[in-house]
């Protein structure tokens, strides 16, 4: 059955427990990182361990191991649990404390580390795209909550995806405070024009997704340029093509838009081809 790392040791999943004075339950005081295994290799493990010490300097959060230690228990854990292809949750949390919200009364952070199979998208999105709404939940204000930092503050990201939902589309858009493209819940966005590729800056407000710089570096070397630019809705309703990257989703083609279609309405070359890219270098 499945064995969740806690601090050092592996719980079956009914005894996998914390303490309801965690801060990381009481205010979502902590960071995270969503990871991927392909043929029991983790995939691009050291960029995700960086993020997560990046976001745990940013919350002033000291991670109780080094970043080889922690590495080594996301390996353990993927082993622990004879997972191959599939998800690892990486998550630190303050750790228990009082019911204030001062830090400094949390004692031992939270190390929690699960491994199982992954649920992915259906595989008729992959074929025929996705259609998200643009949603009017902004993207957490850079100076308020960053969403460079991958904190356990999804309620942002979870607000936009009810309104998508309601919509009846499974991802949402989120703009930023300026009203520029940002991403959406889950994932990162590029634009296809003209056979280039178009992608918000990280200062536009969005997670430095480990996805978003392999597809830009696979675009690279197959001679498609990439460009890190502020982007509007506009530029996505008169866009060529319009794909997602994220560690769950891959790379999923999008092909409506708050009812625009997007290019053909069918996931154009580039996206399909960036697509069978990825997937080939991550198995490789
Ligand atoms: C807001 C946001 N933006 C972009 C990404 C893509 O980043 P990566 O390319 O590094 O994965 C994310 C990542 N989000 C993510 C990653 C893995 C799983 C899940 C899940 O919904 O369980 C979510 C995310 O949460």
């Amino acid at each position: 059955s499945r064995q969740v790392y806690i601090n050092g040791s592996f719980f079956a999943k009914e005894d996998a427990k914390i303490s309801v004075f965690d801060h990381g339950l009481l205010y979502g005081d902590g960071v995270f990182e969503g990871l991927r295994s392909y043929g029991g290799k983790v995939f691009h493990l050291a960029e995700h361990i960086d993020r997560l010490y990046e976001s745990a300097k940013a919350i002033c959060l000291e991670l109780p191991m080094s970043p080889d230690e922690m590495s080594d228990a996301v390996n353990q854990t993927v082993k622990a649990n004879k997972i191959t292809d599939g998800y690892v949750r990486l998550v630190v949390t303050r750790g228990s404390g009082a019911l204030g919200l001062d830090p400094n009364q949390c004692s031992v952070p939270q190390v929690i580390i699960i491994a199982d199979s992954i649920t992915l998208y259906p595989q008729e999105y992959y074929e025929n795209g996705l259609e998200i709404i643009t949603s009017s939940v902004i993207r957490n204000h850079p100076a308020a909550l960053s969403p460079r930092i991958k904190s356990l503050n999804y309620l942002n990201n979870i607000l936009a995806k009810i309104e998508g939902l309601s919509a009846g589309c499974i991802e949402a858009l989120m703009l930023n405070h300026k009203g520029e493209v940002a991403e959406c819940t889950g994932d990162n966005i590029f634009l296809v024009k003209g056979g280039e590729l178009y992608t918000p800056p990280l200062d536009a407000g969005i997670l430095a997704g480990v996805t978003r710089n392999v597809v830009i570096n696979l675009a690279k070397e197959h001679g498609v340029t990439a460009h890190e630019t502020s982007l509007t809705k506009h530029d996505v309703y008169v866009a060529d093509e319009c794909f997602l990257t994220g560690s769950a989703a891959e790379v999923i083609p999008v092909v409506k838009v708050d009812t625009r279609v997007i290019g053909t309405g069918k996931p154009g070359p580039i996206s399909k081809k960036l697509k069978q890219l990825f997937a080939e270098y991550a198995r490789s």
